[in-house]
């Protein structure tokens, strides 16, 4: 109920007037629908099809009468004139409501759209490596899809209140009795299936669930074809999706078991409630054309409005976990929020004089694990030197990495920026300052000079080529037949992984930035196009901060200052001949492993 009260209100603050007029349309649609349909008694009684004596009643002394001086022609042709009028009028009003509740909807799920992206970009590192990427391509993508269904949910329901309320009025006019009777019957019927309500709201969760696992699934067994292909793993997979597939058809059936068993129970208590009141009005009260004519008219005009209703609050009650789902998330993006919106224009590279600066840095993953993935790390990145971190796997080379970026923060001591803590606040121009080159370098879907503008929407077409040539890309380039306007495919997959890395390398440096940071940045490349970069590398030495990541010392050898990590802490530094020369320390014993290697 909490729920949907703030859903209500988040409409409401969102469309404002709209709404209002909205309403103030259903309330105008409804009174001309209940004034066409009970048209239908002075056109009866006119016409003397049925006799029609509605003593006492409130019409008959003032409507009804009307008619009885005025010849039947007239009559006839008055009524039918006000019965086209109405129809007409009602339209009119439909059509227009119609588009307003377009209106409504559509731009409260694109506000709900929006919100919920930009709050997800504007998240720190920290809610990325907590949440699922497949959950939030379900929330952004399902769940807004089923929340932007619900408002049309909601203003149906809204609208099947309005017209429900004027029906009861109009009818009330013919007979308050009998409405009273039908009205209670109704809400009495509506308290009893208020667990359906609920049964739809756990069908709702369970939606969820499965839509998550569903987008959770098909983006692994997409993103790792090859690895399943490889290893024979298709039966595996496909049983996999075949249960759950069966699953989300349970669901789908449940859904529409419910649905249709309310619509069922209120069908048979309609067709008996008539049945009752037809046989009483006949036997007992000795009823009167008249009154059996009102007992239909009243019943078709206010039983659907009330099974309309129910049904509307059972649809609206599976929706309300993707609401909770969707402000949940945006709560979630608000505890790990890292900047607002406004910091992230004009964003201005800051200038470094001094360097980089680990004091005391301790950092773990999950606050409540014992093992700290850094523990104690004090170390100086001079500015215009090149830094080199080696170590074996799982050292915490990449977490330095992530924290010198300022995406995580350690959890006690501090990195410095020229002295000063890198913070929310200049963590922006900071980023702005340097380029990152990962492991598994991301391209866009588009072209090369595409994914090489996304830096520099002015560079020129020379500085291009100049980054191309640094990162040993150009002769691959010039070689493609489209050349920079090359389409590189999903995430560059028409290239190999070494152009990839090439390409990526290129838009590092088309930034000029202050920082250069390369995590295993040369892995796919044969030695040839290594060394091309390595001697790019030394060219570059002594004009931007260098820092990298190596598995293959012999690309390092030119460093400043090597940082040997091992199990999260700095066990050895300095430079790289000699590091080599303590026999028992680590860094010669990788050296020795990968000479026993390449042999
Ligand atoms: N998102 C994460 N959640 C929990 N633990 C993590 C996470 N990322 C890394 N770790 C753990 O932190 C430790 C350091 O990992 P890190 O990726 O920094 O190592 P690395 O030296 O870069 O390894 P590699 O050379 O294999 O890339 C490892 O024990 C790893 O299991």
């Amino acid at each position: 109920m909490k729920e949907a009260m703030h859903f209500l209100k988040l409409i409401h603050s969102f469309s404002g007037k709209i709404l209002y007029i909205n309403l103030f349309a259903m309330i105008i649609i409804s009174l001309f629908e209940g004034v066409g349909i009970y048209l239908l008694l002075p056109l009866i009684n006119v016409t003397k099809i049925i006799d029609i004596k509605i003593h006492d009643s409130y019409l008959n002394r003032k409507i009804l009468f009307i008619f009885d001086s005025i010849p039947q022609t007239i009559a006839l042709t008055i009524i039918l004139t006000i019965f086209v009028f109405v129809i007409i009028s009602q339209s009119f009003f439909q059509r227009n409501q119609t588009i307003l509740n377009t209106k409504i909807q559509q731009g409260f799920a694109r506000k709900i759209r929006e919100e919920t992206h930009k709050l997800i970009l504007l998240a720190n590192w920290g809610f990325f490596l907590k949440n699922r990427k497949s959950d939030l391509i379900n929330s952004m993508i399902m769940e807004t899809g089923r929340v932007s269904g619900g408002v049309n949910l909601l203003l149906n329901f809204l609208s099947s209140i309005v017209f429900t309320l004027i029906q009861i009025g109009i009818a009330c006019i013919f007979s308050v009795k009998m409405t009273i009777f039908v009205t209670t019957f109704g809400l009495v019927l509506v308290f009893f299936l208020r667990k359906f309500i609920k049964q739809n709201n756990k069908l709702g969760k369970d939606n969820i669930e499965l839509s998550q696992t569903y987008m959770a699934g098909i983006s692994e067994h997409i993103n790792g074809i090859k690895d399943i292909k490889s290893n024979n793993l298709e039966e595996k997979h496909i049983s996999w999706f075949k249960r759950l597939n069966e699953k989300m058809e349970e669901n789908v059936i449940r859904t529409a078991d419910l649905k249709t068993r309310t619509t069922f129970i209120y069908k048979v208590v309609s067709a008996c409630l008539i049945g009752i009141f037809v046989f009483l009005s006949i036997k007992l009260f000795k009823g009167q054309s008249a009154s059996l004519v009102l007992i239909l008219v009243i019943f078709s005009r206010i039983w659907p409005r009330i099974t309309g209703i129910q049904s509307n609050l059972e649809q609206i009650g599976s929706v309300l976990p993707s609401f909770k789902n969707l402000l949940n998330l945006q709560k979630e993006c608000l505890e790990y929020r890292e900047i607002n919106e406004k910091m992230i224009h004009d964003v201005k590279p800051m200038e470094i004089n001094k360097g980089l600066e680990c004091k005391n840095v301790y950092f773990k993953y999950n606050i409540v694990e014992k093992e700290y993935a850094l523990s104690n790390v004090n170390l100086q990145f001079p500015v215009n030197r090149m830094t080199a971190i080696v170590g074996p796997s799982g050292a915490g080379k990449s977490t330095l990495i992530d924290l010198l970026m300022g995406l995580n923060q350690p959890g006690r001591g501090e990195v410095l920026i020229d002295g000063a803590p890198l913070n929310n606040e200049i963590v922006l121009s900071f980023r702005n300052s340097l380029s990152y080159v990962p492991q598994d370098p991301f391209l866009f879907n588009t072209t090369i000079r595409g994914n090489l503008l996304l830096i520099d929407q002015k560079a020129s077409e020379e500085q291009i080529w100049e980054a191309l040539r640094f990162a040993a890309a150009e002769d691959f380039v010039k070689k493609l037949p489209s050349g920079l306007d090359t389409l590189i495919g999903d995430r560059g997959i028409k290239l190999s992984g070494g152009e990839r890395q090439r390409l990526v390398l290129a838009r590092a440096i088309l930034r000029k930035p202050s920082i250069l940071i390369l995590d295993e940045a040369t892995s796919a490349l044969d030695t040839e196009n290594e060394s091309k970069i390595q001697e790019a590398l030394e060219r570059l030495k002594g004009t931007m901060t260098i820092i990298v990541i190596a598995h293959r010392l012999s690309t390092i050898r030119n460093a400043d200052q090597v940082v040997v990590l091992n199990q999260g802490e700095v066990i050895q530094q300095g430079q790289f001949n000699q590091l080599a020369k303590e026999k028992r320390g680590m860094f010669s014993l990788l050296l020795k492993k990968q000479l026993e290697v390449s042999g």
